[in-house]
């Protein structure tokens, strides 16, 4: 065989771009339903994703948006962990976890999670690396600067698209040093995470130079803030088209996994952009 095995991640081909869906896993602030109804909201989230289309779900417990406050171990755990089972138990879509502790990553792993989704690419938590290494899933290292509650007051870059890569090139290392496998980590410049808008629309055009790196690409622009100032729009409900523009940028960049709220409009977004490029009906395969 000349050509090597074409890569997968989780079992994911790469030969067409995967659709990661979010599934926040906070107390619904509008009832007192309670940890019981939050849980089976998730699920029923997940499951809805899947359907519209998900090839990944992303379950998070805790915010990590700028000067959101941290969420203790047990909480996070108690939001995580069930939904991480009830999903396992439902559906065969990759499950990712969105997680910067250790503990809520060796349980999720026990639960049946399939990737390990960290914005501070293992870095907030002392014992997340060799946690992440013993569990063998494949990870996602994401650059941020600085921490969520402080961490787009005043960020600082001699070059953000260079700064970027050289972070990340640092962190690959360091996995690959612990005994991670470079052929199981993806790669993320980590959009509105330390940075104003024009960094994040440098990043947005220096996308392809992050295939440099020699993983996989992965991205989250969806809903962010960086389309409410592009657009002036202030709800994140009405920054949807902004969000499908992001995705097809960052898919015709190259990016293999886009991260999304909306799965029903960004995968015909996807799917129509496909056969445009190939110039054929049936897409890119
Ligand atoms: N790999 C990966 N994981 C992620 N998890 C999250 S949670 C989003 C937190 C947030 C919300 C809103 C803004 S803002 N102020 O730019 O609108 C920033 C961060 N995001 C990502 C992402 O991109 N990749």
């Amino acid at each position: 065989e000349l050509s090597e095995p074409r890569a997968r991640v989780a079992g994911l081909s790469l030969e067409r771009p995967r659709i990661m869906g979010i599934v926040n896993v906070t107390p619904d602030s509008f009832s007192d339903g309670g940890q019981f109804a939050t849980t089976e909201a998730a699920i029923a989230q997940g499951l809805r994703l899947v359907e519209e289309g998900a090839d990944i779900l992303d379950i998070g417990g805790e915010s990590t948006r700028p000067n959101a406050d941290t969420v203790a171990l047990d909480e996070e755990l108690r939001r995580v962990i069930p939904v991480v089972e009830g999903l396992r138990a439902k559906t065969d879509a990759v499950i990712s976890v969105d997680t910067r502790k250790a503990e809520v990553m060796r349980r999720a792993a026990a639960a049946g999670a399939d990737i390990l989704n960290d914005v501070s690419a293992f870095t907030h938590d002392p014992e997340a690396l060799e946690v992440a290494a013993e569990t063998g899933l494949p990870i996602v290292l994401m650059h941020a600067q600085g921490d969520p509650k402080t961490m787009n007051e005043n960020p600082q870059y001699d070059d953000v698209v260079l700064d970027v890569f050289d972070y990340l090139e640092g962190r690959i290392q360091a996995c690959v040093a612990a005994g991670i496998p470079k052929a199981k980590i993806v790669a993320d410049p980590g959009i509105g995470f330390g940075k104003h808008l024009h960094h994040n629309v440098a990043v947005m055009a220096g996308l392809s130079l992050y295939h440099g790196l020699g993983v996989p690409l992965l991205l989250g622009v969806s809903r962010k803030k960086m389309i409410g100032q592009l657009c002036n729009v202030e709800d994140a409900k009405d920054r949807v088209p902004g969000s499908l523009a992001c995705a097809i940028a960052g898919i015709a960049a190259g990016v293999q996994f886009v991260r999304v709220h909306d799965v029903k409009e960004t995968k015909q977004a996807i799917e129509v952009w496909r056969a445009c490029a190939a110039g054929t009906e049936k897409g890119l395969d």
